[in-house]
């Protein structure tokens, strides 16, 4: 089981959640000036927010998933450590493959706006619990 206090070192694991947390809406205002993290349409690219100094705390005007300012969200003390360790715990017990014939390059990435946003096409995987 991984812990709270193992997150520190999970690098990795922060910037694919920072870069899930992208959506093409968070840059759009700033697209033609070129969003700070590079965001590039249904592009997922983790590695833009490895070695850098862009968190969550919206000092940075064209990256804010949690806001910005005395508005910003009041969550994110607890939605941050909740997703990293919801995905942590999953990708530390189960083996994800794609079905047979599925590429990496064939995964699409687009989003679909609703009451939140969300994936436009489905992710299939195979799932099986580590031993
Ligand atoms: C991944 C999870 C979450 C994301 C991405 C998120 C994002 C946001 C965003 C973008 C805003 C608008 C900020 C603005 O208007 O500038 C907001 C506001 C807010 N969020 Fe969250 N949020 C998340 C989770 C949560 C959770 C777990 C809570 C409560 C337990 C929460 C409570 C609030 C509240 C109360 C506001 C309104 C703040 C205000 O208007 O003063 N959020 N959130």
């Amino acid at each position: 089981m991984i812990a709270e206090e193992d997150l520190d070192r999970m690098h990795y694991l922060k910037a694919v959640i920072k870069d899930w947390d992208t959506s093409d809406y968070q840059c759009l205002g700033n697209w033609k000036r070129s969003c700070l993290v590079g965001k590039k349409s249904n592009e997922f690219r983790p590695e833009r927010f490895l070695n850098n100094s862009v968190n969550y705390q919206g000092l940075q005007f064209d990256w804010i998933p949690f806001g910005a300012g005395r508005r910003s969200c009041p969550g994110i003390q607890f939605s941050v450590p909740v997703m990293e360790l919801a995905l942590a715990n999953i990708v530390y017990k189960f083996d994800m493959v794609f079905p047979k014939g599925i590429e990496n390059e064939d995964l699409d990435m687009s989003e679909e706006f609703g009451i939140t946003i969300h994936r436009k096409s489905s992710l299939f995987v195979l799932v099986s619990p580590r031993c």
